[in-house]
């Protein structure tokens, strides 16, 4: 074995053995070794993670190392924690007390504080404060401007009160209040403005570099996490607005109450205006997300709309239907999508999609049945794929017989939970 071959070796078995000292120390005179992966393709932080070694694993963490590293069976060490049980491990390499997994759209920076939505006062001179930030958006697009870190990510541009004081006084802007920054002492506020304004008049002056995104998908999966997150809030609540403009009771025109939360009829007697009516609220639509199980548990189903991109499958998707259980529309969708019938449905984990304000609501599900007849008009294809066909587009192997949905999307972690579930490590 080569020197350098034996140096990484003495590094992974410290890390295997939880030696944080010899880490410590080996990191200070070579710092390469941190996300240099062994002959089982396998990195120092996923060793830890396997047998658990708590402070050895925050001291590669500290260091710097890349936790987005997968292994041949395309699992980060994250997925090997959860896989044993290192759920305190597993936490440590999320950075945060959740155990949700940290999907695109869902991570929450901002406190929402509704009991504030209706303090004008407060509100008020949260406006005026120098900190306070706001994000503007026209035609449901955020102002953004390319990110500093990397040449593909976008970034939104915040903006203070100097900057949109024309826009605050102006009757054409409509002003949300999304919360307050929760990790900042000070706790600055933020809020989203939409404007129907020509942009190109606004961006002269007031930030150079800037632009309106232009396509909602795939452009908001260029945000970071923190941006995504805000973002998913604004747009769902700002596409709201826009297409509830009228009473839906009685279409007569409303007015923009709790801070943008709620529209209410201007309508003297109006039946909206008495109780409780979900009318006068954003609304949010429900839909299931299912990774179909084939039922000798070595397969999973999957399917092509004519609009993906060439080569790409994902999970079946569908509206949950008023009256209906998140059980029985998984086994509806399956069965009008791909002819496929559904036992046991599993709940895993859900994910805003602000395209406008949908919830996605991710599954596992096993079929009963496996011939597959596809509903043409939704589905292009569907096909079953094996284990090794996941993991080889997982880690974008030459081999791979198809395209993985982006990370972004929670279709992404479906699969990728289902690759850690097994033992193959
Ligand atoms: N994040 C992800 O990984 C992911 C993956 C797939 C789909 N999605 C989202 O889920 C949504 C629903 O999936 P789908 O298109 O397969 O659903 P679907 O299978 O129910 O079919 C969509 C059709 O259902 C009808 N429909 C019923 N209720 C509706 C409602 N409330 N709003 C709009 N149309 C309604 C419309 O005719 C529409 O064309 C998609 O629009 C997409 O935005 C997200
Ligand atoms: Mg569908
Ligand atoms: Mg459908
Ligand atoms: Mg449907
Ligand atoms: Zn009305």
């Amino acid at each position: 074995m080569s020197v350098r071959g034996e140096l990484l070796q003495r590094f992974l078995d410290a890390a295997s053995g939880g030696d944080h000292e010899t880490l410590s120390l080996m990191l200070s005179q070579s710092r390469e070794l941190l996300d240099e992966r062994g002959e089982q393709g396998w990195t120092a932080l996923m060793l830890t993670a396997r047998n658990g070694h708590y402070e050895a694993a925050r001291v590669l963490l500290t260091s710097g190392c890349d936790t987005r590293v997968t292994n041949r069976s395309g699992q980060t060490a994250r997925d090997v924690a959860v896989f044993w049980g290192h759920t305190h491990i597993a936490r440590l390499l999320t950075g945060t007390d959740t155990q949700e997994p940290d999907i695109h759209f869902n991570r929450e920076i901002l406190d929402r504080m509704s009991d504030r939505r209706s303090d004008g006062e407060w509100l008020a001179s949260r406006r005026a404060s120098p900190e306070t930030v706001f994000l503007l958006f026209h035609a449901l697009s955020p102002l953004v401007r390319s990110g500093a870190e990397r040449e593909e990510q976008i970034e939104l541009c915040k903006l203070r009160s100097t900057a949109v004081q024309e826009l605050l006084t102006g009757s054409r802007t409509l002003e949300v209040f999304l919360g307050v920054e929760k990790q900042d002492d000070g706790q600055p506020a933020w809020f989203a403005l939409s404007t129907e304004d020509d942009p190109s008049q606004l961006l002269q002056d007031k930030d150079p570099g800037s632009f309106f995104l232009q396509e909602a998908m795939p452009g908001l999966l260029r945000l970071s996490d923190d941006d995504a997150g805000v973002v998913a809030q604004a747009r769902s609540v700002l596409a709201w607005h826009s297409r509830y403009r009228f009473c839906p009771t009685c279409g007569s025109d409303t007015k923009v109450e709790e801070a943008g939360y709620k529209r209410t009829c201007l309508r003297a007697g109006c039946r909206s205006l008495q109780g409780v009516h979900n009318t006068c609220y954003p609304r949010v639509d429900p839909v299931v997300i299912m990774l179909v199980l084939h039922p000798d548990g070595k397969q999973c189903m999957l399917g092509r709309k004519k609009i993906f991109p060439p080569g790409m499958f994902s999970c079946l998707a569908g509206f949950v239907e008023p009256g209906e259980t998140l059980e029985a529309a998984v086994r509806r969708e399956v069965q009008e999508e791909s002819g496929v019938q559904v036992g046991s449905v599993q709940y895993l984990s859900s994910q805003a999609w602000p395209m406008p304000s949908c919830l996605m609501i991710g599954c596992h599900c096993v079929a009963v049945t496996t011939d597959i007849k596809v509903d043409q008009n939704e589905i292009e294809e569907a096909r079953w794929f094996t284990r090794q066909q996941v993991m080889d587009a997982l880690v974008k192997d030459k081999q791979a017989v198809f395209i993985m949905p982006p990370r972004q999307a929670i279709a992404h972690y479906l699969l990728k939970h289902w690759i850690g579930c097994n033992a193959n490590l």
